[in-house]
């Protein structure tokens, strides 16, 4: 039986970053077990191939139909391999506002204030600008300025400044409200993965041995205690002994998935798929917050979009070619180039919608090609007060898990919504974006409530940040304490986005790698 001093669960944002710390010095051997490949091709490398994600390191979730969305069910995308869904992602390097961290230390997580978690953001961090009192600048995690900003994102920045919204050069500084271009989580012109970052593009060292293409079962217990991890392998079943500790970081939906394989979760639900309770906890596979968006999209008649005309694709195979030889140019796009955060009801504590400027007209997540070019602006609802589920759909690991985030099933979400999209499109009317003469893909008399309303209903759907399945927490409901433990066995910790207790009001990558920094922090003062 293969042995490890830990055993990390997922190689994603959180799990990377855990692993790394963790095997970093040799104090301890670290073994990582992760579903899919290495994500070291030019796949995962070049930015822009953010739109061409395959099976291979996408797990291309649904969710249940969704009552709020008409029935309709929500796609779900989350990377698969080294890097997790920060393989995958748009890049947007946010860390949410400073209210979200003081929030979750009001609510019972002691240790989690924006004061407690600045440092390990800023640990993590190397920013290009350099360190400053809210920026690392010599962290693993790459945050580089944009090479190629399509004008017409900084044209949506002008439309914002013309109606008074400030200028905003840095969402992750003092100050998140604003309009401006994104920083993106990138090196050199290139992807920079959580794995990237903390493993390095040959993972492989004498303190850490990563063993992918393996799907984790289950978390094995003697005496309550986590001593090892059953897995498949090539459809073989196989367990690695865990000498000290098990590391928890199969994502929003892995992680829920595996704890109630392993008979953590709601006592009735596991009955009902024939496994055995360990411990009855009710709050694993709850508490799912995601980030219902909606997206406006305009067809132009100007080709300075990206777009998939003759010559936007001309311009593709050109921008191919500077990428491979200098890293540079359009390749490098995240397409949601410019953002805002912006405070919709006077009373909100912190902005509550953020909006992502997209230089490219965008239909279904990408996944419909819409002819010509264009441009598109997403909405999302920062701090959504709907709450939904993970559940097994069956007690076989491969099988996905029942995804049900309950879109729209608290009407102040739709509030929110609606006042979001009606302030964008204030953005979208004013010159010099407007100077463009996009076409509406889907007109609407904003003044109509309930048109409004039905076009959300009809075409809002995730913007990718599903949080909170595992949360953490002082009190004994929740699943993992504040120390990220999972509460009522021993030796077994979370490392991912599910240990949010809350969803933060941005986007979840760098949040994410923090909680695996501090994982990383309290498993080995655990162990010392
Ligand atoms: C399309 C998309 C765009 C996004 N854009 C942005 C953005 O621009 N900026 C931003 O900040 N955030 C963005 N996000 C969100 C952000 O990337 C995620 O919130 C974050 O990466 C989650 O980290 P995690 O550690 O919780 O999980 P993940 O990074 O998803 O890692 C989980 C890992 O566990 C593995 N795993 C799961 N089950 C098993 C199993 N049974 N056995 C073995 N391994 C398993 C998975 O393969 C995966 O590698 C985006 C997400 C998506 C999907």
């Amino acid at each position: 039986m293969e042995e490890a001093d830990i055993v990390v669960i997922g190689g994603g944002s959180g799990g990377a970053a855990a692993a790394g710390r963790l095997s970093d010095g040799g104090k301890f051997s670290v073994a990582l077990l992760e579903a899919g490949g290495r994500n070291t091709g030019l796949r995962t490398r070049i930015p822009a191939f953010l739109a061409f994600q395959t099976d291979k390191t996408n797990w291309n979730y649904e969710t249940v139909p969704q009552a709020g969305l008409g029935g309709r069910r929500g796609h779900q995308p989350r990377g698969k391999g080294l890097g997790g869904s920060s393989a995958i992602n748009a890049m947007i390097y946010i860390r949410g506002n400073k209210w979200d961290y003081d929030n979750w230390a009001a609510l019972g997580c002691p240790g989690w204030s924006y004061d407690d978690v600045l440092p390990w953001f800023k640990r993590s961090e190397h920013n290009v600008r350099g360190g400053d009192a809210y920026h690392g600048g010599d962290g693993p995690l790459w945050v580089s300025e944009q090479h190629h900003a399509n004008p017409g994102s900084r044209d949506f920045v002008e439309a914002g400044a013309s109606l008074q919204i400030p200028r905003n050069d840095d969402f992750n500084g003092a100050r998140q409200e604003g309009i401006g271009l994104y920083q993106v989580t990138q090196k050199g012109g290139e992807r920079w993965t959580s794995a990237r970052a903390y493993l390095g593009d040959a993972p492989d060292n004498p303190a850490l041995h990563v063993l992918t293409g393996v799907t984790v079962e289950r978390v094995l217990f003697e005496d309550g205690r986590a001593w090892g991890v059953a897995y498949l392998q090539g459809g073989e079943s196989k367990v690695i002994r865990a000498r000290k500790a098990v590391v928890l970081a199969a994502g929003v939906f892995g992680t829920p998935q595996i704890l109630m394989l392993s008979g953590i979760g709601p006592g009735a639900h596991l009955r009902e798929q024939g496994i055995t309770v360990r411990v009855d906890r009710a709050a694993v596979g709850a508490n799912l917050q995601d980030h219902i968006d909606y997206v406006a999209a305009f067809e132009t008649p100007g080709k300075s979009f990206v777009g998939n005309s003759l010559k936007g694709k001309l311009d593709m195979a050109g921008a191919l070619f500077q990428w491979l030889r200098k890293r540079e140019g359009m390749m490098t796009t995240p397409f949601a180039e410019a953002g805002a955060f912006l405070t919709t009801d006077p009373h909100a504590p912190a902005p509550d919608v953020q909006l992502h400027f997209v230089v490219a007209a965008l239909e279904d997540h990408g996944r419909t090609q819409v002819p010509g070019h264009g441009y598109s602006c997403h909405v999302c609802v920062l701090r959504p007060e709907s709450h939904g589920t993970v559940r097994l759909a069956s007690s076989d690991a491969r099988v996905a898990p029942l995804i049900d985030p309950a879109f729209f099933s608290d009407p102040r979400d739709m509030a929110t919504m609606m006042r979001g999209v009606r302030a964008m499109y204030r953005i979208l009317e004013a010159p010099p974006l407007s100077d463009h003469q996009g076409r509406d893909r889907y007109p609407i008399d904003l003044r109509d409530d309930d048109a409004l309303e039905r076009l959300i209903r009809a075409r809002a759907d995730t913007v990718y940040h599903p949080v909170g399945t595992a949360r953490m927490g002082s009190n004994e409901d929740a699943v993992c304490d504040p120390r990220l433990r999972v509460r009522g066995v021993e030796g077994l910790y979370v490392a991912d986005a599910s240990v949010m207790p809350k969803l933060v009001s941005g986007n979840t990558n760098a949040p994410s790698i923090m909680i695996g920094e501090r994982c990383a922090d309290f498993v080995a003062a655990d162990l010392a």
